[in-house]
């Protein structure tokens, strides 16, 4: 897959699924720089069901230079408790958008017993296939309507809750968390709230399913709405929208329901294709400053050029730049993108750049403009997720990956009960055996982010949000 994972030496690789040790660079990024780049090769191989031919089709991809925030793609994630109705959900968006191939849909008709097509089966199906591998957490599925296009990151329910949420979530721009009009806001709710918080995803979207078992009262809908809503906003969520369906019926998923007249919102999908993708810290934010992770260097001849992909704001030729952790700075002198010389490069733009001076710079290295530089220390204080069954405990030597960069580290403390579970967030102190140049999670999620990894076998342990205090959660392991 892509060099960047097997520069730890572990052999990840099964595309469209992805391991959690791609979490924070991941198959988006992998697929952003396809779509940028407009390569013609699919992100999903051919004739997979989730091979959806328009992410090849984007309007003037080839060439044309990304536009900041791809106003055009959205990433999201949903959440929920076991039978809350996410496949449903996300069947019926499919379906009802015509999102789905007509061979796929065909099949679960096949299969489905009584009078529809059962559409969580559409779901189920890449379900079962991607729990035939362990480290397989996240299933990311592409699907475009004429408005967008979308990568849902389509995490199982029932069990590791946590995780798979912080995979999908972790570089989603909305989440929708679902809840059984029956039940109401359940802990699991609470949950899921406070870990899209944690995450700063900037949209999240309330739900409310199964209005058809709730005779489509509005009052039930009101009801659940404020009590969520008044729980996430003293969390910090920024905005929820809330909106009542039924996934079963399609009431409001794609059509607006009428049988819920009452209800003068938009529609899942219509919220969807509309809600702004651009987001504060976010690699589409233009006031964010430059952050140009180093992929890889190209000599060609006596000429070095450095690739990689803007995490965040713009480069310009002429900008004085300070490359770190060394802290050398020195001029842009050349901007390629996609092979022509340009004179500016912006998130998520991939671009090679060449400097002034002849600095000694690397992969993993982090070039920022002179005049507003990252922290750049060994001491990283963290909220962290702890991702797998060996609880984290402090002594225990890690890899730290952040960004391009791969570092040794060894966990100082872990605030509270001094160890984390799995699916446990925590305060966590780090070290690093060499400086990591890092912003605040808060400031910037891609340059702010890391993951752990066991430097024997290459598991990816815990995920960290710099900066960022852990919330007292209920229930670790809903
Ligand atoms: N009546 C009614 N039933 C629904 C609705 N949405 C989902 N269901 C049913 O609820 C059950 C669970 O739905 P799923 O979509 O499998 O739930 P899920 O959240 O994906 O559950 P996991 O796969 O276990 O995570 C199924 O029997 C669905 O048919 C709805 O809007 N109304």
């Amino acid at each position: 897959m892509t060099a960047d994972v097997s520069a730890y030496g572990h052999p990840y690789g099964h595309p469209p699924h992805v391991t959690a040790a791609l979490m924070m660079r991941g198959i988006f990024q992998e697929a952003r720089a396809r779509l940028t780049a407009g390569a013609a090769a699919p992100v999903v191989p051919e004739g997979h069901p989730n091979a959806m031919p328009q992410l090849t089709e984007e309007p003037g991809a080839p060439g044309a230079p990304a536009a900041a925030a791809e106003p055009d793609l959205l990433r999201w994630a949903t959440a929920g408790s076991v039978d809350d109705g996410k496949s449903t959900l996300v069947g019926r968006l499919l379906h009802d958008s015509k999102s789905v191939l007509a061979d796929q849909l065909e099949a679960v008709s096949r299969a489905s017993s009584g009078e529809g097509p059962d559409l969580a089966l559409l779901t189920d199906g890449l379900r079962a296939e991607r729990e035939q591998g362990i480290t397989i957490d996240v299933a990311y599925r592409y699907f475009a309507t004429p408005r967008r296009r979308f990568i849902l990151a389509d995490t199982p329910g029932h069990v590791q809750y946590t995780r798979n949420m912080v995979t999908g979530a972790s570089t989603a721009a909305l989440t929708v968390i679902l809840v059984d009009a029956r039940k109401g806001v359940v802990e699991q709710t609470r949950r899921h709230a406070a870990v899209a918080a944690l995450l700063r995803v900037p949209h999240v979207v309330l739900a409310v399913n199964k209005m058809d078992l709730a005779g489509y009262e509005e009052a039930v809908f009101a009801s659940i709405a404020a009590e969520f809503t008044r729980f996430a906003t003293g969390l910090g969520v920024p905005g929820v929208t809330a909106i009542p369906i039924s996934a079963l019926a399609g009431d409001n998923v794609v059509e607006p329901s009428t049988r819920m007249d009452w209800y003068r919102g938009p529609t899942v999908l219509e919220h969807l294709e509309n809600v702004p993708v651009a987001e504060e810290g976010g690699e589409g934010d233009p006031d964010a400053p430059a952050r140009f992770p180093v992929q890889y260097v190209i000599r060609t001849g006596d000429v070095r050029r450095y690739a990689g992909q803007l995490a965040s704001g713009a480069l310009r030729v002429g900008d004085r730049v300070t490359v770190l952790p060394s802290g050398r700075s020195t001029t842009v002198t050349g901007i390629d993108v996609l092979g022509t010389e340009t004179g500016a490069a912006r998130a998520p733009q991939s671009a090679a750049l060449r400097l002034a001076d002849d600095l000694d710079v690397s992969r993993g290295d982090l070039v920022v403009p002179a005049r507003a530089l990252p922290t750049v220390s060994r001491d990283i204080d963290a909220a962290v997720c702890h991702l797998h069954e060996r609880p984290l405990r402090p002594g225990d030597h890690v890899l730290l990956k952040h960004t391009t960069r791969t570092v040794r580290a060894v966990v100082r403390r872990i605030a509270g009960t001094g160890r984390l579970a799995l699916n446990e967030i925590g305060q966590v102190q780090l070290r690093t055996a060499e400086p990591v140049a890092f912003d605040a999670y808060a400031a910037s999620r891609r340059t702010g982010s890391f993951v752990l990894i066991d430097p024997g076998d290459g598991a990816t342990l815990a995920a960290g949000m710099t900066g960022e205090t852990a919330p007292e959660l209920p229930d670790a392991n809903g």
